[in-house]
């Protein structure tokens, strides 16, 4: 991402988005209703709906069910992606790319009261989610990650420390590559939450390993 694409952001909003907590704890990504059920059964109030390359008509009705769901948990339920349907039917929040921010009607977004999440890899793609005023910022790839064909290399710790830093006031959200063993390095770092798909997903003990990383980041002292 250069300067230039700066100046090829859409229309800006006039105000930031709407906030959301500092801390955002423990976020699963993950991809089904199923997944969404029983994490939100499980006590995460953060969670995203990642489905991806699918026609808006696929999706729609998962979608939906899944804003519902959100809301009858109290939850904090983001969209990847698929923000025009996240708009119809009123999501939390919406999760996108860079190269979505290059495309999305950020407006639209602003205007109908979702939050906004933003992904960032290096510096030039903060500064780029900072000028869009984000509800929070994600920083990563942290580790190597099997989930998701990166075409950068991981930032490791030390540079997610020097990202956080630049933004003290901003919720942030560390992802990629985090497991259960890696989390106290990770919140060291001064994150707000951590996201992972596959510390869940392809734990042996999905329960045991979501129990243990709301203990680790939503309940221990720090
Ligand atoms: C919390 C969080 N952080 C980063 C991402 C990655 O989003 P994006 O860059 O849009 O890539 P895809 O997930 O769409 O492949 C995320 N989904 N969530
Ligand atoms: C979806 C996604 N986005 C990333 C980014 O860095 O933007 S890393 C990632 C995958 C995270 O999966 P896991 O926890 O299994 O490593
Ligand atoms: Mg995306």
């Amino acid at each position: 991402m250069t300067d230039t694409t700066l100046t090829h952001l859409p229309a800006l909003p006039d105000t930031p988005f709407l906030p959301t907590e500092k801390k955002l704890g423990l976020y699963p990504v993950v991809d089904t209703l199923s997944w969404i059920e029983r994490l939100l059964e499980a006590g995460v109030t953060t969670i995203q709906l990642r489905i991806k390359d699918q026609p808006d008509t696929e999706v729609e009705e998962i979608i939906q069910q899944a804003i519902e769901l959100g809301k009858r948990f109290n939850a904090r339920l983001f969209i990847n992606d698929y923000w025009r349907l996240a708009v119809k039917h009123q999501a939390y929040g919406v999760h996108l790319g860079q190269e979505d921010l290059l495309t999305a009607d950020l407006k639209a977004i602003h205007q109908a009261g979702l939050r906004l999440g933003v992904s960032t890899h290096d510096d030039e793609e903060l500064a780029l989610a900072i000028a869009v005023r984000p509800s929070y910022i994600a920083l990563g790839h942290i580790f190597p990650t099997q989930t998701k064909d990166m075409p950068s290399a991981p930032q490791g710790v030390a540079e997610l420390k020097r990202h956080v830093a630049t933004i003290p006031d901003y919720p942030t959200v560390a992802i990629g590559g985090i497991s259960i063993d890696r989390v106290p390095e990770v919140l060291a770092c001064g994150v707000g939450s951590i996201a992972v798909v596959s510390a869940i997903t392809k734990a042996p003990d999905w329960r045991q390993a979501t129990a243990e990383l709301l203990r680790l980041i939503e309940h221990e002292e720090r």
